[in-house]
């Protein structure tokens, strides 16, 4: 279980956000939605222990992971970042490969049962034919599923996915969340934790996911989506008037208005008042 209490987190001594309380545990999925730049990758980055928190704490399985070692994280989270192309030609496979590092000794290479578990993540994503191919010339949307394919070869508890669907075509997106989905029922008794964010709040309805909705610095709502994502908080944080529709099959859905509004951006720290 990870449980960040009362944190601040900010880069510098500026906190771009303060008191933010988040619990992840088995077989939960934690939607993080707000607008662009109110902190959610920095979020990640400190629950991950990737960036110092500027106060409060930051629990994995009730130690602190400013106190733990890159390889124990890794054994316990995996991270799928937004995508990007690495410097050097690595194969999609090799990338998937690097998943099962945090279970290697520091000096073991990737033995079968690496192998087959990279090659069964590849193929639970549907993209076993990527396996040889160069991963830095894959479009946006094949790396985005091959960082997810490392991901699941890590076979850590927590997973955290920084837009994990940003830059996927329709069929794919859906493909992504049904695998979230999965992941939360399966693979331990108890499945997956996982915690994303997303730009699309019908998502966190699609995954009955709990919410964590972030504004100005701070959390507006934590709770279940049909709690949180209610028109008044979505106009609230967006800036624009939202109306939640129920479809004639039950599934929820948001629709911004389209008339011009200036549109919600987080882009200044927030000082200490
Ligand atoms: N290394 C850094 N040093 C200083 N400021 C940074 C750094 N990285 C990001 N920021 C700033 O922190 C703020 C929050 O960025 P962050 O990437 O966490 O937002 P976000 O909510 O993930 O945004 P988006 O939804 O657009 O991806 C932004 O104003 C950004 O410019």
């Amino acid at each position: 279980m990870l449980e960040a209490r009362d944190l601040s987190i900010g880069y510098g001594k500026m906190p771009l956000g303060i008191g933010l309380s988040v619990t992840v545990r088995p077989g939960e999925i934690l939607c993080l939605l707000g607008p662009n730049g109110c902190g959610k990758t920095t979020l990640f980055r400190t629950l991950l222990g990737l960036l110092p928190q500027l106060g409060g704490s930051v629990l994995l399985n009730g130690q602190p992971i400013s106190a733990m070692t890159r390889a124990r994280i890794a054994q316990a989270i995996a991270y799928v970042p937004q995508a990007h192309a690495p410097p050097f030609p690595f194969e999609a496979l090799e990338v998937v490969l690097m998943g099962r590092t945090a279970r290697l000794g520091a000096f073991a290479q990737p033995g079968k049962t690496d192998r087959a578990a990279a090659r069964d993540a590849l193929r639970r994503l549907g993209i076993q034919d990527l396996a040889h191919r160069d991963y830095s010339r894959l479009s946006g949307g094949q790396r985005q599923l091959v960082l997810i394919a490392r991901a699941l070869a890590q076979q850590a508890a927590l997973i955290v996915m920084d837009e994990p669907t940003a830059s996927l075509d329709f069929g794919n997106q859906a493909q992504v969340l049904a695998q979230i989905e999965t992941l939360t029922r399966s693979a331990t008794a108890e499945g997956h934790g996982v915690i994303l964010s997303t730009h699309d709040p019908d998502q966190a309805f699609a995954l009955n996911a709990r919410v964590l909705l972030m504004h100005r610095g701070g959390v507006l709502a934590d709770g279940p989506a049909a709690d949180v994502l209610t028109e008044a908080n979505l106009s609230t944080v967006y800036g624009l008037p939202v109306t939640v529709e129920t479809t004639s099959s039950g599934r929820r859905i948001c629709l911004p208005s389209l008339r011009q509004s200036a549109p919600t951006m987080t882009s200044e720290a927030l000082t200490m008042a």
